[in-house]
């Protein structure tokens, strides 16, 4: 055995391991009622990779690993230990913000209605063109950071607020670049299609897209000048039809890009059904899944991307997540962070899925972690705290987990370290 180790975790109160078998990349149905820990004095080794190599006894780490020295040793004996959430689905690279329409949405204006008369999307897709690359980036590491302190040691960053080629490519570029400057791990989703360019019919923003936007894209990841791995798009009555949606995913697919779409959100249109027939990873948000689509995400191993906060801010139909659980579809949160929706924390999100949307603590939990890993992709590799896979973890001050869903909008108080691939990416 090596003698040098990259970090000991020691005598934890508790460690919310989630699973402890490496090899289940998801949980599904009642295996989401319960997440496993292991409790009193527990230590975690990671490995000179930033793997996890050991998680038990302090008892068992010392008889295994005596004469072993760690670079970093942590004593975690006034913590529990989560693993870090990956959080499933954020548009966060835009400039201006958007207060005034959470007033306009108070006094009664619907979404679709502000969208409609040019606001919404379009209102931050023109604050967007008017900042510099410089301000984007920063404004975007910004909010990683922040999201990094709540706890998501892996985030999913849309595109989104270009529209046009050339914006599209640029804000993908801005994601490209927040990458080499943050320490959150970036799964990054080309979304030319979430709203239809002023001055083009749908039809032919679908052509601009499948001619122009997905060649284009398709180079810039050939040369390796972008790395981008999820295709998305805004499948919904007046914006993306159903049809034009399965061709721009299609497209996107047939570029390795993995299909994680926004479906069945303000008006049923079957995008579940549709998105469980391209072979979709994950779906969005589904507060109109029909019955047909719930039958058809469990049948297709499709996950269920759930957000509560763009349910609770718009006092939308909550998403049925009861008959999701109950039917098979393995369930994951995400923020949705966006001008709409200024979430950036997944302990709130956690919160409002048990209260607003009925799910208990281990279903969020485990909603946050291993299941929001396997809707990017990464249910082998993250979302639980286990030998083989990545070493992100919170150390968050409490007696037990539950915790940091219980105590509402207190997380920066309880994480006191975020570890990513085994290194201190935060500290108080
Ligand atoms: N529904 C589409 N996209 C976002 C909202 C984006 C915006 O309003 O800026 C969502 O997931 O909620
Ligand atoms: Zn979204």
């Amino acid at each position: 055995m090596s003698t040098e180790k990259l970090l000991l975790i020691r005598s934890a109160r508790q460690v919310v391991t989630v699973t402890d078998d490496p090899k289940v990349t998801r949980l599904v149905g009642r295996e989401m009622s319960a997440v496993a820990t292991k409790d009193g004095a527990v230590s975690i080794v990671v490995d000179n990779n930033g793997m996890i190599e050991f998680v038990g006894s302090d008892d068992e780490m010392r008889e295994k690993y005596s004469g072993v020295r760690f670079s970093r040793e942590i004593d975690a004996s006034q913590y529990v230990v989560l693993p870090g959430f990956v959080d499933t689905h954020t548009h966060p690279v835009w400039a201006g913000d958007r207060v005034n329409e959470f007033a306009m949405k108070l006094a009664g204006a619907t979404y679709l209605e502000i969208h409609a008369s040019g606001g919404g999307i379009f209102f931050t897709v023109d604050k967007t063109k008017e900042a510099s690359d410089q301000q984007l980036e920063d404004l975007l590491c910004e909010r990683l950071g922040k999201m990094l302190r709540s706890g998501s040691t892996t985030v999913e960053c849309k595109s989104g607020y270009g529209l046009d080629l050339d914006s599209e490519m640029r804000l993908l570029r801005i994601i490209e670049a927040a990458k080499r400057r943050v320490t959150n791990e970036i799964s990054s989703t080309y979304c030319g299609a979430h709203a239809v360019p002023k001055g083009l019919s749908p039809e032919e923003a679908t052509e601009d897209i499948l001619q122009r936007q997905i060649p284009e894209l398709k180079r810039l990841m050939e040369e390796k000048i972008l790395t981008v791995e999820n295709i998305d798009v805004f499948c919904e009555k007046g914006v993306y039809t159903t049809e034009q949606s399965k061709r721009i995913l299609e497209a996107g697919k047939a570029i390795s890009l993995k299909v994680n779409f926004h479906g069945d959100e303000l008006y049923p249109t079957k995008s579940a059904e549709m998105g469980a027939g391209v072979g979709a990873l994950a779906i969005s948000h589904l507060e109109e899944i029909s019955e047909q689509g719930i039958a058809d995400m469990a049948a297709n191993n499709c996950v269920a991307v759930i957000l509560p906060t763009t349910a609770y801010a718009m006092r939308l139909k909550p998403p049925p997540v009861r008959k999701l659980i109950q039917q098979g579809v393995a369930v994951a949160l995400g923020t949705d962070f966006n001008p709409n929706a200024y979430c950036y924390a997944m302990p709130v999100v956690m919160n409002l899925a048990c209260v607003t949307l009925g799910m208990s603590m281990p279903e969020a939990l485990i909603s946050a972690t291993l299941n929001a890993a396997a809707s990017l992709d990464r249910g082998h590799t993250h979302g639980s705290i286990t030998a083989g896979k990545f070493a992100d973890f919170l150390l968050v001050r409490a007696p037990r987990w539950e915790h940091i869903i219980y105590q509402l909008g207190a997380h920066e108080d309880l994480i006191d370290v975020v570890v990513k691939g085994g290194r201190v990416v935060f500290e108080k």
